[in-house]
């Protein structure tokens, strides 16, 4: 369907064991538009990107992912987790990692066509790390990591594309990489949800935000979501710290 959501969460509740982890979660995310989770550690970010992959049942509510449930909306769903998620030890190159993204589509038994590695070549080229696939993926910097997970992901063609933290621990140069290759993505009609506690490369990735600590405490553009009463209401009161120009939540 021409206007169909691509994330429609209503009335979400996830629970680890008897007590709710989330609950009350309510938001819709259309094609090409990108929503930051923010929220404090342990505010339920992660859980709710779990839920959203179909990782985690629900205890109440329902997630309809591109007008199926998140787990029959799989395969155009990627994911691209922190950097220091994969062990820098293990010896595969760049270009492997990528191609990785093409699995999904091509299933794990066949072998990549020349189509898949132009997918991954191009991927590559996207975050800025054209020249790199032969290198092995545990020599690069965290932020080219990270950048290079984000070229898996992208490889997979997503139409939703979820990132937990991506801007963690990143160089500037990687920071503007990752910025820059998520717009693309959003201008080709993918929806993106980004988990994050900076809330300046929120403004800059997204135009709404989901204020999350355990429920729900806004949803909506940025501009008039992100407002100092939400965001105390959101860390509970704890201060919010202002480094060079970036407003940085630092005491969660
Ligand atoms: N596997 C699990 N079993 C039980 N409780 C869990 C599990 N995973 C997370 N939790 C709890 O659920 C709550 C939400 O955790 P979650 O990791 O989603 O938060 P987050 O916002 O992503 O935090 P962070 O910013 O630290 O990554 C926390 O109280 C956490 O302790």
């Amino acid at each position: 369907m021409e206007n169909e959501p691509a994330l429609d969460l209503d009335e979400v509740g996830v629970a680890y064991g008897p007590a709710l982890a989330l609950e009350n979660i309510n938001g819709m995310v259309a094609p090409g538009e990108a929503v930051a989770l923010i929220g404090p550690n342990g505010a339920g970010k992660s859980t709710l990107i779990k839920a959203i992959l179909g990782l985690l049942p629900l205890a109440e509510g329902r997630i309809t992912v591109l007008g199926h449930t998140p787990a029959a909306a799989r395969r155009e769903v990627a994911y691209v987790p922190q950097a220091d998620t994969l062990d820098p030890e293990f010896p595969i190159s760049v270009g492997q990692v990528v191609l990785m993204g093409r699995y999904r589509r091509i299933g794990w038994l066949r072998r990549p066509r020349a189509a898949d590695r132009a997918a991954a070549a191009r991927a590559l080229e996207q975050v800025g790390l054209g020249d790199r696939a032969k290198h092995r993926f545990g020599t690069l910097s965290g932020g080219q990591r990270q950048r290079v997970l984000l070229a898996r992901a992208i490889a997979a063609e997503p139409r939703l594309l979820l990132l937990d933290e991506p801007f963690n621990g990143v160089d500037a140069v990687s920071e503007q990489a990752l910025l820059a290759a998520i717009a693309a993505l959003k201008k080709e009609g993918a929806a993106v949800v980004v988990a994050t506690h900076d809330l300046a490369l929120a403004h800059l990735a997204c135009e709404e935000v989901c204020l999350l600590n355990r429920r729900q405490y806004g949803f909506g553009p940025a501009g008039t979501t992100l407002t100092p009463e939400r965001l105390r209401a959101t860390y509970g009161g704890h201060a919010l710290e202002l480094r060079g120009d970036r407003v940085i939540v630092a005491h969660s």
